[in-house]
């Protein structure tokens, strides 16, 4: 039995990846978790005819949603309005990730764990510290997705270019998931130079595309569509790798660096990171291996300096909200 459980399945990133997970056959039963409207989204998915059973699970219901999961995904909280940071969600979304992590140790502790909600860079040091206190945490079953980093990456650089095929061009996107600390490594593209001035436009949209759609949306909430289907090609690769043993899947992802802690020794000494989004490669049990950081370029250090400070506040406001609250 493959159970893959979505909290916050009625949201507007929990209904449409929900919907692509529908779709997959390594999925046996999908569980939808959410405080509002679960029965019904799930009734309605429930009519698609592929082999998964759907079940809905409303807010009494989490323990029976969370039971005996494989995966959990979580698009659970709140989303940005216009002016608002990623970080400005922290208040409400810290609260929403520790209950929902309570629930994961109790119910399903060997799960692996895919990490939506924002701020992604405290959200999963939440998570971690969450499992550390109910000896359940394993450094390679915790993710946080930033998988939307890389699939803007690969649309913006087909936008300069259309000779790439967009799909398939897959960029490394380094650091974390707001602003500053995503780093997109675009010297790494084979075939690609840019000019500065193309990099600068090319980083800039990268880091800052949420906030083109917060914009846009103009207070009707963040990225929904095109995160659903980061996010499904996310937790699908989880699943090749972890049910169906596909080996050499490789993503960027935000993990704890101890996930592999030969590969990653000399970095978390230079920078003193337990955090950090890489190329990742899944196998079995999650995180097979830390992929070695691409050569950057002077321009993709420098953005990576940049990075660095800030991913570490982030990463020390998550972990403090689970040790020790009063440092909030
Ligand atoms: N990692 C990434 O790249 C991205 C992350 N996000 C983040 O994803 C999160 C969700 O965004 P949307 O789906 O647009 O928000 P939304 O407000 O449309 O949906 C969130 C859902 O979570 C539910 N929820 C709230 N508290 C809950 C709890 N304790 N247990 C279970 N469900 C709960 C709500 O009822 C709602 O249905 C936000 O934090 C947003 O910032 C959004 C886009 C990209
Ligand atoms: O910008 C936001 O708040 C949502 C998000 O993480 C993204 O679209 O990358």
């Amino acid at each position: 039995m493959v159970k893959v459980v979505v909290c916050g399945a009625a949201g507007g990133i929990g209904q449409p990846l929900s919907l692509l997970l529908k779709q997959s056959e390594l999925i046996t039963h999908l569980a939808l978790y959410d405080v509002v409207n679960a029965p019904g989204v799930a009734a309605d998915l429930s009519h698609i005819n592929t082999r998964s059973t759907v079940t809905g699970h409303g807010k009494e219901a989490m323990n029976e949603a969370l039971q005996g999961a494989h995966t959990v995904v979580i698009p659970a909280g709140v989303p940005r309005k216009p002016g608002m940071t990623r970080d400005d969600l922290f208040k409400i979304n810290a609260g929403i990730i520790r209950d929902l992590s309570e629930g994961i140790a109790r119910n399903c502790p060997t799960a692996f764990i895919l990490v939506i909600s924002n701020p992604v860079n405290s959200t999963v040091p939440i998570v971690a510290e969450v499992l550390k206190q109910h000896g359940a945490f394993d450094p390679r079953r915790v993710f946080g997705i930033s998988t939307l980093d890389v699939v803007r990456s690969s649309r913006f650089v087909y936008e300069l270019d259309s000779s790439i095929d967009p799909k398939s061009t897959r960029v490394t996107v380094i650091g974390g998931h707001s602003g500053v600390t995503i780093v997109p490594v675009l010297s790494k593209i084979p075939g690609q130079k840019f000019t500065k001035d193309q990099l600068d436009l090319l980083t800039h949209r990268i880091q800052y595309g949420g906030d083109e759609v917060v914009k846009a949306k103009d207070g009707a909430g963040s990225a929904t569509l095109s995160m659903a289907y980061a996010g499904a090609r996310f937790t699908l690769a989880i699943l090749e790798a972890t049910v169906a043993g596909k080996t050499g899947l490789v993503e960027s992802t935000y993990v704890n660096l101890h996930a592999d802690e030969e590969g990653t020794a000399a970095f978390r000494a230079r920078t003193h990171l337990e955090y950090f989004a890489q190329d990742v490669e899944f196998g079995r049990e999650g995180v097979s291996k830390i992929l070695p950081l691409p050569e950057l370029s002077a321009y993709e250090q420098a953005l990576l300096d940049a990075a660095v400070p800030e991913l570490k506040v982030n990463i020390n406001k998550g972990t403090a909200f689970i040790t020790d609250a009063s440092k909030i």
